[in-house]
């Protein structure tokens, strides 16, 4: 329930603007066995070196998968000091990545490959540095090449308040996308 003195985008129901609301006729999403396999390793597929969950990556996010359920993914990871904007609080542009990467998570349960198309961020309350983010998504329809995807990072739990809306168009791509000459 949302109260006038909530923040304006506090107040509407969801982040999705009209370009990240999918069409009336949109598919609903199917979740792909082999994806949901090889998430379980996903490094070994994509490698380590992703900013947003490469374990080891020194100033990346480090974010954990942490389960699915249908296309809807769940992910954590902790505000480190060199993620930080203002003093003491996390960048707006590093929240916005780890939005991506539960989108991105969502897109890559429904098989295939996905890349970020659009995104949209709604920031509702500061993420002090040393916060556990607790992020969500789930894919809210899909067009052709284009899934719907929208989430949520909260603070305090996984039912917490919510920091960050997000609201997103992911476009599948051929394998040839990442491997071509650059
Ligand atoms: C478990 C592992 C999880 C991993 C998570 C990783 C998360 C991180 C994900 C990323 O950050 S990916 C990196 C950031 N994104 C990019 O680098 C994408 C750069 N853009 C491109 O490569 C191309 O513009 C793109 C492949 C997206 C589209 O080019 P195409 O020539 O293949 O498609 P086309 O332009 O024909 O558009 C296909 C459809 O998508 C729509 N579309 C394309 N770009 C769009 C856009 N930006 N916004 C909305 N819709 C878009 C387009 O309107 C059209 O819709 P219709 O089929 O209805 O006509």
């Amino acid at each position: 329930m949302t109260s006038p003195s909530e923040p304006r985008a506090a107040r509407r129901s969801s982040a999705a603007s009209p370009l990240t609301t999918p069409p009336s006729d949109a598919a609903v999403p199917v979740v792909d066995a082999s994806a949901v396999r090889d998430m379980e390793d996903v490094g070994e597929v994509l490698g380590n070196a992703c900013f947003g969950c490469g374990p080891d990556v020194p100033h990346g996010l480090r974010i954990r998968r942490t389960g699915h359920d249908g296309s809807t993914a769940y992910a954590e990871f902790t505000v480190q000091p060199e993620h930080q904007g203002a003093p003491g609080l996390a960048h707006g542009g590093i929240l916005a990545s780890a939005m991506d990467e539960i989108l991105g998570t969502s897109a890559w349960l429904l098989g295939g490959r996905y890349v970020t198309g659009r995104l949209e961020t709604d920031y509702l309350a500061p993420v002090p540095v040393g916060s556990v983010v607790h992020l969500t998504a789930r894919c809210t329809g899909v067009d052709g090449r284009k899934a719907y995807i929208e989430g949520e990072a909260r603070l305090g739990g996984p039912d917490g308040p919510i920091a960050v809306r997000a609201a997103s168009i992911f476009i599948k791509v051929p394998l040839e996308h990442f491997t071509k000459e650059r």
